[in-house]
């Protein structure tokens, strides 16, 4: 289980991205974060895995606290957090295949590691996972030869062979049309739940978030806004998380040109 506790992030600039967040992550859910641009969604990921160096605050993976590791411990436990990238992240001279193999790296001496000598069971598993993301025989092509789509399919791919107990994902389908992401999204949703793997995933989509997550968190300015259920995001909470306006007060709501800005990517 991921425990997060009054986690703040201020940056170099002054920014105060994160203004003590807390919330947890149960073992095999998938719980998706949402907010409007600048809420400090990346962030948060980013500070799940010391990407970024939280400034106060705790970060507990089970019985580890991430937030106290140092560098070398760190290295350890990151092998229990996978992440997927906006990007994907991948070596494009790579192929598929090797791409997908790096994922073991952590997993691995130094000397096999800096001679790429994967054990035949790792090269057994990359096909497996491979297989389940629908890319069989795109092995060895290059990654640059792939589409968004099965960039990010192979992306989702190696952070899974990591084993790891999490998946953070940092808006995965922004780099991707609408009928891609939403085969992606299925596909990393039941990956996850094959493997069991708990997913804390960063996603612009509203209508992604609520139809794959079991929870949602709204963050804004920081500060966690909504708590809840995807059936319990009704259009009140999307005011509070997209607008900040309370729902207990009685506001105008009527002219929602705002709302169809690029913060809700409702498509
Ligand atoms: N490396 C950085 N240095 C300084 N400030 C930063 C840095 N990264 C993010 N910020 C600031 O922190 C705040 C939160 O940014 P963050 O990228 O986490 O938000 P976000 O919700 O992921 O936004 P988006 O949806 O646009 O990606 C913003 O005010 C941003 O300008």
């Amino acid at each position: 289980m991921l425990k997060i506790d009054g986690l703040k992030k201020t940056y170099s600039t002054g920014d105060e991205a994160l203004k003590g967040v807390s919330f947890e992550v149960d073992s095999s859910e998938i719980v998706a974060i949402i907010g409007p641009s600048g809420a400090g969604k990346s962030t948060l990921i980013r500070c799940v895995n010391r990407l970024e160096e939280p400034t106060e605050g705790t970060i507990f993976l089970d019985d580890v606290e991430v937030t106290s590791l140092s560098k070398k411990e760190l290295r350890n436990a990151r092998r229990d957090i996978g992440m997927v990238f906006q990007e994907f992240g991948l070596v494009d001279r790579l192929t598929v295949m090797e791409n997908v193999l790096s994922g073991r790296l952590g997993y691995m001496s130094s000397l096999n590691a800096f001679r790429r000598n994967y054990p035949e069971e790792d090269i057994r598993r990359a096909r497996e996972i491979l297989s389940t993301v629908d890319m069989a025989g795109y092995e060895d092509d290059r990654a640059d030869e792939l589409s968004g789509g099965q960039r990010q399919r192979v992306g989702i791919a190696r952070a899974v062979i990591q084993n790891p107990k999490i998946l953070l994902v940092d808006e995965p389908t922004s780099a991707l049309d609408p009928e891609t992401s939403r085969k992606v999204m299925e596909l990393l949703i039941d990956i996850a739940q094959e493997e069991d793997i708990s997913v804390l995933i960063n996603i612009h989509e509203v209508h992604l978030a609520t139809r794959f997550a079991d929870k949602i968190f709204g963050l804004r300015d920081g500060e966690v806004v909504f708590e809840g259920l995807a059936a319990e995001l009704d259009e009140s909470a999307k005011d509070k998380i997209y607008r900040g306006e309370d729902p207990e007060q009685e506001v105008d709501v009527s002219d929602d040109s705002e709302l169809q800005s690029t913060d809700i990517k409702e498509i």
